[in-house]
């Protein structure tokens, strides 16, 4: 292949199109600059006019002169909002097709052109190409954005198809369509996000703006650029492996970068190792670590004794990349496999005579104990499962994007590695891989996208003037003016550190966050700043409610509105059809800088926003939260009431979701007292089914009375008998255990001059009796013996019989009296039912000339 390339665009191409040649000069010098540094570069035709046939002439003319670099097809990837036939966007891209059909016919190179839409551009992750051409004329999706442009390689192009600046500035797109929920309208959705991505491109270096109407450019192509290049290659590694490497030479080989090689012979300390041992390897996108995986599973499982291999992510098309390395690498080993597929045609099983290997969900991997634990994407799997993952595993390697499209944040490397540093139990190697791969370091494209996107933003530097103010909580709640943040280039900082913090904190941000809270009309920003003017709590939160009648009347037969998840799950789970015509306000995400949790801000934040929500008139906050113990103690804490659990685990975060509102107005707290104590009832029943593996601490919170409620057990004179017995140490639990259920059912249920149990005590009554959980689980869990358990559980039955005993024996005379009832009936006789009490106990029921019933 030849190392220089002339950066000529052959003038027949301007044949195929009505362009002007500026645009040949702008092509020949971005493919120049390209080729020379081995980055990639972009050209945005902005315009009404012509934008499509300009995509087409410098993808010809680049396609031409790359096919000759390259020696082989160029791959074209069209990316647009929509290919069906009759759209303005399938006419773009028929023109854009017939300008590179007919050129390459002419000048005769080759190329593999392949169109998606947006909503497909995920079948693009783990692919790449040498041009690509992105259509934004009606649609802005920043997540597709996020997900394509990492896969341009270096010495290619990045070109866009926009609406003129001037009046995409003003636009609403497809995906500004999407925002609107009743009852607001399009007027309401904002523009900032796209003024600030225009603002970007105009910004970054490695950026050509031409505007095909007037055939301009920005900047001008200039006169003496040398568009005879050196063109910069890829250089493979030019190292040993070591002499004592474990594994086969020909796996050091494919490694691409230095990076892939260091962190091969990294793995092979994971493969050495004794005791339970991670590797966590870190890196930007596009660095090599979902191949390098791939090869290195491939290696442990043909050279060492390593048996079962299980592979997770958050779901099976991430680890496409992994798999075609990881078969890659078997046929350089020579070695034979049989593959499986699911119905999407994604990789999830490969069979060799030594070992296999398997794709699970996460949570379903994190039950698995298996010889070899690949995570991939660890970022975007919920902290308790990769700790799961690690307490069943002797040996992980944990891989994860630092800064990405999505699942980004960094609870991994925040939360999890923390916690996994401070444990003695784990070996703990870490590894960074910086060299991209699909081009060279320092591409200034890669860095627009991470600033166009936030992809890097970080939370402020806090120092000590800082940590003082947090400290004495010399903070200000403020509701940010979203226009500063987005639209002038002084706003800029704030929107970083803002952004940064959920970054830090939530393990799943994508693009789309970012525009939702820039343009969403229901969406607000606030933020508690210190005085020193540090941003330290981030709060998200949608207005939701005010629903019109006639909306609440098709809610009832099912219909859901968009963007209105409190009222939505109140409608469908509570019948509360009051409630969506009130006002609420719904917590999409709140989060405060890492490096001061617990400090009280969050809560700080809570409670200033409740004042607001007090001032403005509204009826309600709510939120919906992954349940784990510490965040469910948190927003109870803070006078949230839980209304609902989901009946399923999130597939990926491994948790159930909870809703809590806090109520503001009388009128909401009277439904939602309501709608809690239904949900107690329900949860209590569904612990022993759907809810068997709810974490019981979670459990015992969500059942904390949030206000007074009468719940009066009943048992039969059966069931009374058989409880009586077993406080008596005469039955076994098994025997009372139906009694026993309703009694702790009343514990939890009934508010009102209960008596106090400990901790552990609620957790027995809750694991054992509720979830009805082995002895020996519960033994493991509250980390006692089983006979000691049984005999408390036994005291605690005495003790709840002596609190609950009128009851009790009232609901079993009831029963009675039914039961003499009914013989009466059956018999055709009239008679007289009397019940007989003693010291205000009733004792006996006696139906007069007929029979006695003892009780
Ligand atoms: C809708 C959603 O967004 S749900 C997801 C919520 N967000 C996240 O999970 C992101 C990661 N987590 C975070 O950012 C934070 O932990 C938040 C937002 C959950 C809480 O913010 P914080 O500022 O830490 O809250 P705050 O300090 O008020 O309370 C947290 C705990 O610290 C305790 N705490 C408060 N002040 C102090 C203090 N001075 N010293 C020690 N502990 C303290 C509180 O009692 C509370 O403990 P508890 O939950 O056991 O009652
Ligand atoms: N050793 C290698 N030899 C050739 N190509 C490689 C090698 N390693 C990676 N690649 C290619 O580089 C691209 C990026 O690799 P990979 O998907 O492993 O990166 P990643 O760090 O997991 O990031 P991403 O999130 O972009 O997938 C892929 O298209 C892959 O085919």
């Amino acid at each position: 292949m030849p190392d220089k390339a002339e950066v000529f665009f052959d003038e027949g191409v301007l044949d195929f199109a009505d362009v002007d040649e500026i645009v040949l000069d702008v092509g020949e010098e971005a493919l120049a600059e390209a080729l020379a540094h081995r980055h990639r570069r972009m050209i945005v035709f902005q315009g009404d006019e012509g934008k499509a046939e300009a995509a087409g002439v410098v993808t010809a003319g680049a396609a031409d002169v790359l096919f000759d670099v390259r020696d082989r097809p160029i791959s074209v990837l069209y990316v647009t909002d929509s290919l069906k036939e009759d759209t303005y966007a399938r006419e773009r891209y028929e023109e854009f097709r017939r300008v590179l059909e007919g050129f390459a016919e002419e000048a005769n190179f080759e190329y593999e052109l392949e169109a998606l839409t947006f909503s497909g551009s995920k079948r693009a992750l783990g692919t790449t190409w040498d041009l690509m051409v992105i259509d934004l004329s009606y649609d802005l999706d920043p997540d597709a954005i996020g997900r394509l442009v990492e896969t341009v390689r270096g010495g290619g192009l990045v070109i866009f198809q926009t609406p003129p600046f001037d009046r995409w500035r003003n636009m609403w797109t497809a995906f500004h369509k999407s925002l609107v929920t009743p009852p607001y309208t399009l007027d309401h959705v904002g523009k900032r996000f796209n003024r600030r991505f225009i603002r970007k491109l105009k910004e970054h270096d490695g950026v050509w703006i031409v505007d095909t109407d007037e055939w301009t450019a920005e900047p001008e192509p200039s006169e003496d650029v040398d568009l005879e290049v050196e063109v910069k290659r890829r250089e493979r590694p030019d190292l040993d492996p070591p002499d004592d490497a474990v594994l086969p030479e020909e796996l050091y080989r494919m490694c691409a970068t230095e990076d892939q090689f260091r962190a091969l012979i990294r793995f092979e300390e994971l493969l050495e190792s004794n005791g339970k041992t991670a590797l966590i390897l870190t890196a930007d996108r596009g660095r090599g670590k979902s191949a390098l995986l791939g090869i290195a599973v491939a290696g442990a499982g043909v050279t060492t004794d390593v048996y079962d291999v299980v592979v997770t992510a958050s779901e099976p098309e991430n680890v496409a990349v992994l798999f075609e390395f990881l078969l890659e690498a078997l046929r350089e080993l020579g070695v034979e496999y049989d593959v499986e597929r699911d119905d999407k045609g994604n990789i999830v099983y490969v069979e060799t005579d030594d070992f296999v290997v398997e794709y699970e969900r996460p949570s379903e991997a994190s039950e698995i104990e298996c010889d070899l634990m690949v995570v991939d994407e660890a970022a975007s799997i919920h902290v308790p499962i990769l700790e799961r993952i690690l307490d069943n595993n002797d040996k992980v390697v944990y891989s994860s994007t630092i800064h990405g499209y999505e699942g980004a944040g960094r609870g991994f490397s925040v939360r999890f590695l923390q916690n996994v540093r401070k444990r003695r139990d784990v070996r703990l190697i870490e590894f960074k891989m910086h060299e991209p791969i699909r081009y060279d370091s320092d591409d200034p494209i890669e860095r627009w996208l991470f600033d166009t996107l936030l992809l890097d933003a970080e939370p402020a530097d806090l120092d000590k003037e800082d940590l003082e103010c947090v400290k004495e909580m010399r903070v200000e709640f403020e509701k940010p003016d979203l226009r500063y943040w987005f639209e002038d280039p002084e706003g800029e900082e704030e929107l970083r550190q803002f952004i940064g913090i959920y970054v830090m904190a939530h393990y799943r941000n994508r693009p789309s966050d970012v525009m939702v809270l820039a343009d969403a009309p229901h969406h607000e920003a606030y933020a508690l700043k210190t005085e020193t003017g540090k941003i330290v709590t981030a709060l998200q939160v949608a207005r939701e409610g005010t629903i019109p009648r006639d909306v609440i009347t098709k809610m009832r037969r099912g219909y859901r509105p968009p963007g209105n998840v409190i009222p939505d799950l109140m409608v469908q789970h509570h019948d509360a059809l009051d409630f969506p015509r009130m006002k609420g306000l719904r917590i999409v995400r709140i989060a405060t800088h890492p490096d001061i949790m617990r400090h009280g801000l969050g809560s700080r934040a809570l409670k200033e926003l409740a004042k607001i929500a007090k001032k403005k008139d509204y009826d309600w906050i709510g939120t919906g939260f992954g349940a784990n113990e510490e965040l469910t103690r948190f927003w109870l804490r803070n006078g949230f009431v839980p209304v609902h659990i989901s009946p399923n685990r999130n597939p990926v975060s491994g948790e159930y979701s909870v809703a809590v509102i806090r109520p503001i107005s009388e009128e909401a707290e009277e439904i939602i007292n309501r709608a809690n104590f239904e949900f107690r009832i329900k949860l209590a029943d569904w612990l022993g089914e759907t809810h068997r593996d709810l974490e019981p601490e979670v459990a015992r919170l969500l059942f904390e009375p949030m206000s007074s409620l009468r719940y009066r057990p009943t048992l039969t004179e059966g069931q009374l008998r058989r409880l009586k017995k077993y406080a008596d140490m005469v039955h076994t639990y098994e025997i009372a255990a139906d009694a026993v259920r309703e009694l702790a059912k009343a514990y939890f249920l009934d508010t009102e001059d209960r008596p106090e149990l400990s901790e552990e005590e609620e957790l027995l009554l809750i694991t054992k009796c509720l979830q009805r959980w082995k002895w020996a689980d519960v033994a493991d869990v509250l980390g006692e013996e089983v006979p000691d358990l049984m005999r408390s559980l036994r005291d605690l039955v005495g003790l709840l019989y002596e609190e609950y005993k009128e009851d009790l024996q009232r609901s079993a005379a009831v029963e009675g009296i039914r039961k003499a009832v009914e013989r009466l009936a059956d018999k055709g006789l009239t008679g007289t039912v009397i019940v007989e009490v003693e010291e205000g106990e009733p004792k006996e029921v006696i139906i007069r000339r007929e029979e006695r019933l003892e009780l």
